[in-house]
């Protein structure tokens, strides 16, 4: 049995209007299914797990972005039931639809995950007994994150279909007030001491933030996180890296560094904010493991 969950405030509005656009065409299917909207935080995931345990549903299509995957994938997790997933992208930065080639249609993408056409399975990260499945990151990225909830400008650009520079403009803001501090990061048993770090992000995809390629040789079925950890870089250095993350050259940069492993411990000495897919998830520190293969979805 099918189950949708619909994020209708997802891509300020848009999780609404794409149901509303294909549910004639799910309809006229005849299938059996349900489906659920979300009435705020925290919702996306309880109604994943019921739909799994108290409706049998065994395929959950999420219509929303980032944050509607996140919890949706943590209800899957928590029902301890296998569940398959498939996304329909409605969301302002649409990072896990970016990086598994998911269709941007709304039509084709509910088609495809219905019909089966293709299936991965990929990694999740567990981090403090809880799911990821772009990217944690700990300082100045979950401070933008946080900023970026909170901003005005994102309704406004969403409503030009500029979601992902909903961002840059928080990137922007954001750089005036953090202070980088040290970092303690521990990778398969192996310490790294840094720092003036403003940010380290353990990815399972390569981009973040509605396409900035953070870490652009991590890949979702390796069974390892990649790290990408900038310190010591004044604000003008950061400014300069952070314009190359869209092409993914600051790879070269100086002040930025990488680490690939299955178990990482991040450790502050000040605690920094820490978010999981865009989500804010509390404070470091964190301590996050690859799930290999833990679930499978439609692209
Ligand atoms: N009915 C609702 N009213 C208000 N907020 C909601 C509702 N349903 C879900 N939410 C909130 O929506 C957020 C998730 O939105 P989502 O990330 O899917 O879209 P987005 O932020 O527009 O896109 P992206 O994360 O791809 O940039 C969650 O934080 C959740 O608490």
């Amino acid at each position: 049995m099918v189950g949708f969950i619909v994020n209708p405030v997802a891509g300020n509005g848009k999780g609404k209007r794409v149901w509303e656009r294909i549910e004639p065409a799910v309809n006229g299917l005849g299938a059996v299914f349900s489906v659920r909207e979300t009435s705020g935080e925290g919702d996306a995931e309880k109604l994943a797990k019921e739909l799994i345990q108290k409706e049998g549903v065994n395929k959950i299509i999420a219509i929303g972005g980032d944050g509607t995957v996140h919890g949706v994938l943590n209800g899957i997790y928590q029902s301890g039931q296998a569940c398959k997933f498939g996304l329909v992208p409605a969301g302002s930065g649409n990072d896990f639809a970016r990086a598994h080639g998911i269709v941007n249609d709304p039509s084709e993408a509910v088609e495809r995950i219905l019909s089966e056409k293709a299936e991965r399975r990929i990694d999740l990260m567990l981090m403090n007994g809880r799911i990821a499945a772009n990217s944690i990151g700990a300082g100045f990225d979950a401070q933008v994150a946080k900023a970026t909830d909170a901003a005005q400008y994102k309704a406004w650009l969403n409503r030009y279909g500029l979601g992902g520079l909903a961002y840059v403009i928080s990137v922007l803001r954001e750089l005036r007030n953090f202070k980088p501090g040290h970092l303690s990061l521990q990778v398969d048993g192996q310490t790294i001491d840094k720092s003036g770090v403003w940010l380290v992000t353990a990815a399972n995809i390569p981009n973040y933030g509605g396409g900035m390629k953070i870490c652009p040789m991590a890949v979702a079925d390796d069974g390892l996180t990649d790290i990408c950890v900038v310190s010591n870089a004044s604000r003008g250095e950061l400014l300069r890296a952070f314009l190359k993350i869209y092409t993914g050259t600051h790879v070269t940069h100086p002040k930025v560094s990488f680490f690939r492993g299955s178990q990482v411990t991040i450790e502050t000495a000040v605690p920094l904010m820490v978010h999981a897919d865009g989500e804010l998830m509390g404070e470091t520190p964190v301590q996050v493991k690859m799930l290999p293969g833990q679930q499978v979805i439609f692209v």
